[in-house]
């Protein structure tokens, strides 16, 4: 009798429309894994790698960071595949492995690279699709291929119910839109992870999802049509502190077109222990202090992403909320306080793993 095949590891594709809530989703399973070891690759549309520095701290070394640019476009398969190798080797110990695509990748394309790896350590393990319940219905309106992105999927994890009163319509009408994948409520991506890990895709449908009928009959036409070709993105960094009052200003007033802002803020003299993640998703914005780190560069590294941007005038605004004061006045902080969540909202909650039986 010959040896048994080593067994594959299942790639799972997670995807979902800007600020979703994929990086919260796969912060979840990381720690909820329930004895599997997840690799992780996390495609950042940004320059600056924000989520992979969300990631990173759950994960150490099975976290691959792939910046810069969509998957679907901005790498080639053959270097995916160099990744996915490393994360497959026996001595990694990985039992699945999780891509966070960037918010405005091609899903389809994404299933494609898996499905023409010639990798035989891995299978292609499913397409899951987060949805922001507040959000789908105006994303939808901006970008109704969106509809086409959930046919695709294999589960749909339909997240911040919390945030709208209509969660009941959107699961109804995501459920429409999908072809037989299973539909899951979710607040900050709590998911059970038996969801992802049993989510791959039957014999039936992977034959459905060959990468020619993808590529042929999907309609997702070339890149020009890509859903990230009508989007920018801008990187700020600065090592001079930024004041809270002008970063409230610019904040207030930013443009509609600039949907998604992620980073990390230094408010200098206001608030010389923590840093401050804020996120932004259209209309949607928090702050989340966390203590910096001992050692190391006290820097605002922000990355804005939005369609139809004047980058020049935005990265001036920025430049202009920066300030060197050493001092800090009594009331400057109140416009930032006011977007602080409570430590229960956390934006990626630390949740202690569950014990093994
Ligand atoms: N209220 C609420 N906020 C959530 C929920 N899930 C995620 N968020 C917040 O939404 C923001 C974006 O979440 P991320 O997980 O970074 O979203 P993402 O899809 O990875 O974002 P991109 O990679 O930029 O596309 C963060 O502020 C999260 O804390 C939820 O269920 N409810």
């Amino acid at each position: 009798m010959g040896q048994n095949p080593s067994p594959q590891i299942p790639v799972v594709i997670l995807a979902g429309f800007l600020g979703s809530g994929k990086t919260t989703l796969l912060n979840h399973l990381l720690h909820r894994s329930k004895g599997s070891r997840i690799g992780a690759i996390v495609n950042d549309f940004g320059a600056i790698e924000i989520d992979a520095m969300a990631v990173a701290g759950a994960l150490g070394d099975s976290t691959v960071s792939l910046g810069n640019g969509c998957l679907c476009c901005a790498v080639d398969p053959g270097e995916l595949d160099v990744y996915l190798e490393r994360l497959a080797r026996p001595d990694a110990g990985v039992d699945i492995i999780v891509i966070e695509a960037s918010g405005l990748a091609e899903p389809q394309e994404l299933v494609r690279m898996l499905l023409a790896s010639e990798l035989t350590g891995i299978v292609y393990g499913g397409l899951v699709e987060v949805v922001d319940a507040a959000e789908f219905d105006d994303t939808r309106v901006r970008h109704p291929e969106i509809d086409r992105h959930l046919a695709l999927a294999d589960l749909i994890v339909v997240n911040k119910t919390d945030r709208t009163e209509h969660a009941e319509r959107v699961l109804d009408l995501v459920v429409s839109l999908a072809d037989g994948a299973a539909v899951v409520p979710a607040t900050h991506g709590r998911v059970d992870p038996e969801f992802l890990f049993d989510c791959r895709p039957g014999e039936e449908r992977v034959g459905q999802l060959t990468f020619d009928d993808l590529h042929d009959h999907t309609g997702s036409g070339g890149h020009a049509e890509h859903l990230h070709a009508a989007y920018d993105s801008l990187s700020f960094v600065s090592d001079v502190p930024l004041d809270p009052r002008r970063l409230m200003r610019f904040l207030d007033s930013r443009p509609e077109g600039l949907y998604r802002i992620k980073g990390y803020v230094d408010l200098g003299p206001y608030d010389e222990r923590n840093r401050y993640l804020v996120h932004a998703v259209g209309r949607f914005l928090r702050f989340y202090p966390e203590p910096w780190a001992p050692a190391g560069e006290r820097l605002t590294r922000l990355v804005l992403i939005g369609s139809g941007l004047d980058a020049s005038t935005v990265a001036k605004e920025l430049q202009e909320c920066r300030s060197d004061t050493p001092h800090a006045d009594e009331h400057g902080m109140w416009g930032v306080l006011r977007y602080v969540q409570d430590p229960e909202e956390a934006p990626y909650p630390e949740e202690p793993e569950e014990p093994t039986p």
